[in-house]
């Protein structure tokens, strides 16, 4: 006889940071990850068709065009990835009444404000990668009003893929010295621990607009200074570079970064039942699984 197949949780974007994080965290029976082979998110009928195959409970979206600097001369595929496939995704979730776990950014704010963003702040991205995921969660408020659940995050990290400290523990091992910028303030986040979060709005039916970063905030320079003495401290590095404090303008990008991007996470600690740990702490774990 034919075993029923268990209800499941698709994961969109499978080789990414955070997709990479939930697959560490969950039960692999309850989850079904799809990354660009398995499944055509701008397609809506093709997407339509490859979901469903599977019963499925509720869709993370850990997919997006996350290339920051590029964005601001490919517009056109940024927002085909963090608007248009987003939009396909939350009428899918709309049509067939699923949960739908959408993760977005820091880079929706302008940065000026001062003191922690809240949910309901008003938008003002200032590149072209934050009006695309604008553009993204203003379709799955529309879409999905309530129903949708938008977890927005800053300055994501892990052992998986390409992050910033993965980028510092290299330089400092090619380097005589380093230059990093300590005028953009923000929250580091663990993709593991905003995996765990993902996870839990699914688990506890959370809808609307919340914030998950790890706990406290810092400046670029702050977060290299850490890594390294981190790295250090548990044999990752094996000698001290200098590390100097610069200013954005020292180091020009294509993009504009938020020069303060911190977000404030009471609706989230009330809603989810989570305590963010310490950034540090987080940066710990992380540094001893690249060990
Ligand atoms: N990395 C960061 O510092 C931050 C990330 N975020 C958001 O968090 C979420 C997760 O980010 P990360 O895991 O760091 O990103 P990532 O860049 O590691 O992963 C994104 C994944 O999306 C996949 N993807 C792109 N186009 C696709 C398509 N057509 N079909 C299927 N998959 C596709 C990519 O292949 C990649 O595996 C994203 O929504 C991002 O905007 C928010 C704030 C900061």
């Amino acid at each position: 006889m034919l075993r029923e197949r268990p209800n499941v949780i698709v994961v969109i974007g499978k080789s990414g940071q955070l997709a990479q994080a939930i697959r560490v965290n969950a039960d692999p029976q309850s989850m079904v990850f799809m990354g660009r082979d398995d499944i055509d998110i701008v397609d809506f009928d093709k997407m339509s068709l490859s979901l469903d195959t599977h019963k499925i409970t509720a869709v993370i979206n850990a997919s997006a065009y996350t290339a920051v600097d590029n964005a601001e001369s490919d517009e056109t595929s940024a927002f085909l990835l963090n608007e248009k496939a987003v939009k396909n995704l939350a009428v899918y979730c709309k049509n067939k009444s699923l949960r739908f776990i959408h993760v977005s950014t820091d880079y929706v704010f302008g940065g000026s404000k001062g003191s922690p963003y809240l949910p309901t702040d008003d938008y003002a991205p200032q590149s072209i990668y934050g009006a695309s995921k604008m553009a993204g969660e203003v379709a799955v408020k529309d879409i999905l009003g309530e129903l949708g659940c938008i977890i927005r995050t800053s300055w994501v990290y892990s052992e998986f893929g390409n992050n910033f400290v993965k980028t510092m523990l290299r330089l400092m091992k090619e380097k005589p010295q380093l230059g990093v910028i300590d005028d953009q303030i923000g929250s580091p986040t663990s993709a593991i621990a905003l995996a765990q979060a993902c996870l839990t709005a699914v688990e506890k039916n959370i809808s609307g607009v919340h914030h998950f970063t790890d706990a406290g905030v810092a400046s670029w320079y702050d977060f290299a200074v850490s890594i390294q003495r981190c790295a250090l401290d548990n044999g990752l590095l094996e000698h001290p570079i200098p590390i100097k404090a610069i200013p954005t303008s020292a180091y020009p990008t294509p993009a504009k970064r938020p020069s303060y991007s911190v977000l404030d996470k009471h609706s989230m600690i009330d809603a989810f039942g989570i305590e963010p740990r310490h950034w540090q702490a987080e940066l710990e774990s992380v540094l001893s699984k690249l060990k």
